[in-house]
């Protein structure tokens, strides 16, 4: 699998993915500069956390238009895997690849922590290595993190169990019914405030994050395996 880890100006966690992938799945991972166009050729996409382009506006709203966005958005509709963590879910939610807009921290406070998570949603490729309803322990570190949508957003959400993951126990930073992480419809472009990368090796406190990359990888090789035999 072939990973490309987009690189803006501000990102600040495309070393800690790009790591994610190298080591700890040993897969191929480029990094790609914001100004390029094309992403052809890579099996994965990953919009890392930071502060791309000093957050100015709102958070991802000048990166929407990066050049490398309209190959984004090609790879999300061909039905490749993209990831969006933390500024990476921002940039999606701005880019409409994803619903729903991001607020403020309910306390305005910028929040790094380890938060326990559960796990709504086993059944998509991104979370096919945890069970149903498991909690895991994963770092979150934003100002912006406040995820909201309005009603019909929410229904639309829940009756089709695109909430992945939410904040179990407290929630951090007063998102609407508690979501930490939302996938599209197709399945295949999900949007996480918490930061997987971040614990990808028991050495960094948890490897809870890891499961979430072997779950990519191992849904792309179950699928092109059956490409291969089809
Ligand atoms: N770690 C990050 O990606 C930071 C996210 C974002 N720019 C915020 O503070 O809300």
């Amino acid at each position: 699998m072939k990973t490309a880890v987009i690189v803006f100006p501000g990102s600040n966690c495309d070393q800690d993915m790009y790591y994610a992938i190298k080591d700890g799945l040993g897969e191929e991972v480029d990094y790609v500069w914001h100004a390029e166009t094309s992403l052809d050729g890579y099996d994965a996409i990953m919009i890392p956390g930071g502060f791309s382009y000093g957050d100015y506006l709102r958070s991802g709203a000048i990166a929407r238009f990066a050049g490398i966005m309209p190959a984004v958005i090609k790879a999300a509709q061909e039905g490749k895997p993209v990831l969006g963590v933390c500024n990476g879910f921002q940039i999606l939610l701005e880019a409409g690849l994803l619903p729903g807009a991001m607020l403020k921290n309910k306390h305005l406070k910028f929040i790094c922590e380890t938060v326990n998570l559960q796990v709504k949603n086993n059944g998509t490729q991104f979370t096919t290595r945890y069970n149903q309803n498991e909690v895991i322990r994963i770092p979150i570190a934003h100002g912006e993190g406040n995820y909201f949508c309005d009603d019909a957003t929410l229904k639309e959400l829940q009756d089709n169990n695109r909430i992945v993951f939410t904040y179990s126990g407290e929630n951090p930073n007063g998102s609407r019914a508690d979501i930490a992480g939302i996938i599209n419809a197709a399945g295949n472009v999900l949007g996480m405030m918490p930061h997987p990368e971040r614990a990808a090796d028991a050495l960094l406190g948890s490897d809870d994050g890891l499961r979430l990359f072997q779950s990519i990888l191992n849904h792309w090789r179950e699928s092109t395996h059956a490409a291969y035999t089809s």
